[in-house]
């Protein structure tokens, strides 16, 4: 059982809220729609420019796409691969977001070459702090993005969300939501690790697309009041909004109060 619920058209575009039965099927389903997109992308220009993010239902999706037999359709060379958030800890280690997407996903597509994928420095990797990372991560941004623009509008941008509503490394009450520019260090994170780097909420509504990913019932509470528009502050999955599209994409379980 799918529902599609058209809930809002404004100014930042339309959102649509998207139920799948579970949290196995809706990995499937964001497998499905994200190669859906990148194809009807590449039917007409190049390059595409797709946000990652950590979590479970995050890499249970790209291990998805790994397995899907559209998979190999797609032009990897004109892809390139962002983060929405990093967790600040030495490279190669098995919590960091970016070695999860490598094994579920990016070291599955040969074609995908190594300067497409843009990774948030890791501690030792000539930054400190969870701030220079950020910098640099803005700089490299600030590398695709056209003159006279803000910030790069990302084609895709994926997001999970925790039960206490945060998206990326966006938590509330956390220093790190009121930040301005592309991204920031996190610190305190009430999610392991404590630091993180972060893209902030305007780096994330410039995208055309944003997705946010959800499974469970104890993301229920969130996702009604992100949908309700609560304030940011409480509620920071509230700030996840497309120029173009919003899509939340939820199992039954995590609807469960909201339809
Ligand atoms: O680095 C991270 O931890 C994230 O990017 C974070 O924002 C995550 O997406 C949510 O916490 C949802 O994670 P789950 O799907 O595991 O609940």
């Amino acid at each position: 059982m799918t529902t599609d619920v058209e809930t809002e058209t404004s100014a930042h575009g339309a959102r649509l809220v998207v139920v799948h039965p579970d949290a196995g099927v809706l990995a499937e389903a964001v497998a499905s729609r994200l190669l859906t997109r990148i194809l009807d992308i590449q039917s007409v220009r190049t390059p595409v420019h797709v946000v990652l993010t950590g979590g479970t239902v995050g890499i249970r999706s790209l291990a998805a796409v790994a397995a899907h037999p559209v998979r190999d359709a797609v032009d990897w060379t004109g892809v390139h691969f962002w983060w929405g958030d990093e967790r600040f800890l030495p490279a190669g280690d098995p919590e960091r977001n970016e070695t999860q997407a490598r094994e579920a996903l990016l070291d599955h597509l040969p074609a995908l070459p190594a300067q497409n994928v843009h990774v948030m420095a890791a501690p030792g990797e000539g930054v400190g702090s969870p701030e220079e990372s950020a910098a640099l991560y803005a700089d490299e941004l600030s590398r695709f993005t056209p003159d006279g623009a803000t910030h790069l509008a990302f084609d895709v941008l994926l997001l999970g969300m925790g039960p206490d509503g945060h998206v990326a490394s966006l938590f509330p009450g956390n220093a790190g939501l009121a930040a301005q520019g592309a991204t920031t260090g996190v610190h305190d994170s009430p999610k392991p690790p404590p630091e993180r780097v972060s893209l902030t909420f305007s780096a994330i509504q410039a995208a055309q697309e944003v997705w946010v990913v959800a499974a469970g019932a104890e993301k229920a509470p969130a996702v009604a009041s992100a949908l309700a528009g609560d304030p940011v502050e409480t509620t920071p999955a509230a700030g996840a909004i497309g120029t173009r599209r919003t899509l939340w994409l939820v199992d039954l379980a995590a609807s469960s109060t909201s339809s």
